[in-house]
């Protein structure tokens, strides 16, 4: 936090010192980009940290300077005035709540989506600006309205600017130390290990566009203000597209790089496109360059010269003291297969699945290649649509639902390739999973939840010969492969699930590490009392490791039974052909 205390008050300093150093009418033109940048940070924090890029952002701002406008013109009293424009605020994030729940809810990778419907948005609003004369003074807009409070524009005015530009980058840069940036920035990485962890992501982008529909909002209410009128440009595509491109050139993984871009970029635009004709070619092979060569923007590389300056990220501290339990349901873990079938176009992947677990313990599920056994796990956890039959954990049927549910039931799962947050460090990676099944809403905002552990995890990491205690803060995409298998299996187990699929975790270990991960599990399997689906190609780890084998064999059970009945069962031999490490 010392480091956000430290970039503000200079922040603060600078954006005070403007009058003194220059006149109070330059104050008035930067006050203008510095709204801007506001509206800016919001598409910063959605595409940097939320990976989803809006394109209609000025649908936000354009709606809060036309009621701006109107309650200016007809309402009197500053508390009313203030009570009605805070009603404006919360009212962008509801709009913004109501279309990201429209776009996102069921569908993952809906991205692309989002970028047009908001496109198609602010140009719907753009036109209903300009015909909807009765209430919007059509293209002549609103006008004739003073600043709240009765502020001067080129003079006090100016200093509410820097107030909100300085308070909304104090909450963007401590947003992003709390449990709930981290989450944010997880969906960009990798939303479906969130999903998979029990995160519903849909919520989670729609909170972002939420956050950043309310600072759009805001920088709206100030431009009102501080413009004196309001068209249907402040609505529409055009500056849109602007605020996207101060944001890219600027930087969207810095709080700061959208407002740089946004003063720096639209400043220089407004004083060199009348004088300079193909400002706007250079200004569009500027963001070509950004897009292409330096996707961080200038931000990066003014943090990288500055970070030497600013003190250390202090690195995670983990304690096991005062962290909720998970809650999992402590009954029966067998979970029932009946009549299963799973299809994919005209391609039958499993052919009517009848199998049903033993309550505990260690199932290995094998069978040859493309045998299904991927699928079948897929077909609990909610990755593949069950055509028929039926799937059942304690009587309740778990087929067929988002696989955000899967954890909520207790259903823990890693998959054949490791799935982590690449750019996230490994801690952070830990952190995440600590708080799945855990965090209750509010715990979203509490720092001290990217810290819980428990003596389980603690266990793990200080197990001899475990590879992540080491690179704690390193990012995860600088993890070797096999040191990916064991972090994908640490973050499985941080929530206890009491069912755990796991599928290949020794595939690409060497001996040492496969012999280190079979320990790893038989220990969770038997601190925690559950059931554990394993799929392994291994015969020699099947035996060490299995109460139960299960033969997939062409999408449907050929047999069950002990690793010893199953190695003498004459149909198993016919089919089936394991190799050893
Ligand atoms: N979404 C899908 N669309 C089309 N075909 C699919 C889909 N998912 C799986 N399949 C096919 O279903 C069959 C079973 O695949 P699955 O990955 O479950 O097999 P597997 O037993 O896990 O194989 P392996 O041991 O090689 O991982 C394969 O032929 C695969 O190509």
């Amino acid at each position: 936090m010392a480091s956000i205390a430290l970039v503000n008050t200079a922040l603060l300093a600078v954006l005070l010192a403007v009058p003194f150093l220059f006149d109070m009418f330059f104050a008035y033109q930067i006050g203008l980009y510095l709204i801007y940048g506001i509206a800016a940070q919001g598409i910063g924090y959605l595409w940097g940290r939320a990976g989803i890029l809006p394109l209609g952002q000025a649908m936000f701002f354009g709606l809060s300077a036309y009621a701006c406008a109107i309650i200016l013109l007809h309402v009197d009293g500053l508390g009313l005035q203030i009570l009605l424009l805070l009603c404006v605020l919360i009212s962008a994030g509801l709009l913004a709540l109501v279309i990201a729940s429209l776009i996102f809810k069921g569908r993952a990778d809906s991205g692309p989506f989002f970028s047009l419907i908001t496109l198609a948005l602010v140009m719907i609003c753009e036109q209903v600006a300009g015909t909807a004369t009765g209430v919007t003074g059509g293209f002549n807009g609103l006008s004739g309205f003073g600043t709240i409070a009765g502020l001067d524009q080129f003079g006090g005015f100016y200093y509410v600017i820097v107030l909100a530009v300085v308070l909304s980058t104090v909450a963007l840069m401590v947003l992003d130390r709390l449990p709930a940036g981290l989450v944010s920035r997880a969906v960009a990485d990798n939303e479906q290990r969130l999903q998979l962890l029990g995160f519903r992501t849909h919520i989670v982008k729609g909170a972002a566009f939420a956050l950043a529909a309310v600072l759009a909002g805001l920088a709206g209410i100030l431009f009102a203000n501080h413009q004196g009128i309001v068209t249907p440009t402040s609505t529409g595509f055009l500056l849109s597209a602007n605020l996207v491109i101060w944001t890219a050139v600027g930087g969207r993984y810095h709080v700061l790089g959208p407002l740089l871009g946004a003063v720096l970029i639209g400043y220089l635009s407004s004083e060199l496109r009348d004088s300079f004709l193909y400002w706007e070619v250079l200004l569009a092979c500027l963001f070509i360059l950004v897009v292409l060569k330096a996707p961080g923007g200038l931000a990066d590389l003014v943090s990288a010269s500055l970070s030497r300056f600013l003190p250390a990220k202090t690195a995670i501290v983990r304690q096991s003291d005062n962290v909720p339990p998970t809650g999992f349901d402590g009954g029966a873990k067998a979970v029932r297969f009946d009549g299963v079938r799973v299809r994919a176009g005209r391609v039958r992947i499993l052919n009517g699945v009848d199998y049903t677990t033993p309550d505990k313990g260690i199932v290995c599920i094998i069978g040859p290649n493309g045998a299904g056994k991927t699928s079948l796990l897929n077909s609990i956890t909610g990755g593949l649509p069950v055509s028929g039959g039926s799937i059942s954990l304690r009587g309740e049927t778990i087929a067929n639902r988002p696989p955000h549910m899967a954890l909520r039931s207790g259903i823990g799962r890693k998959l054949q390739v490791p799935s982590v947050f690449q750019s996230l460090t490994v801690s952070e990676n830990l952190s995440l999973a600590m708080l799945a099944g855990r965090a209750a809403p509010g715990d979203f905002f509490l720092p001290s939840a990217l810290g819980w552990g428990s003596g389980q995890l603690d266990e793990m990491l200080s197990t001899r010969g475990f590879p992540l205690a080491e690179t704690l803060d390193d990012p995860a995409s600088a993890l070797a492969q096999g040191h990916r298998q064991f972090l994908e299996l640490a973050m499985t187990i941080a929530a206890e699930p009491p069912v755990l699929l796991l599928d290949e975790p020794c595939a690409g270990l060497s001996p040492d590490e496969t012999h280190l991960m079979t320990r790893l599990v038989k220990r969770f399997q038997e601190q925690n009392d559950g059931l554990i689906l394993l799929i392994e190609h291994d015969m020699s780890i099947v035996k060490s490791l299995s109460n139960q084998v299960m033969v997939l064999h062409q999408g449907e059970v050929l047999a069950q039974g002990t690793y010893e009945e199953i190695s003498a069962n004459p149909a198993v031999q016919n089919v089936y052909s394991g190799g050893t490490k």
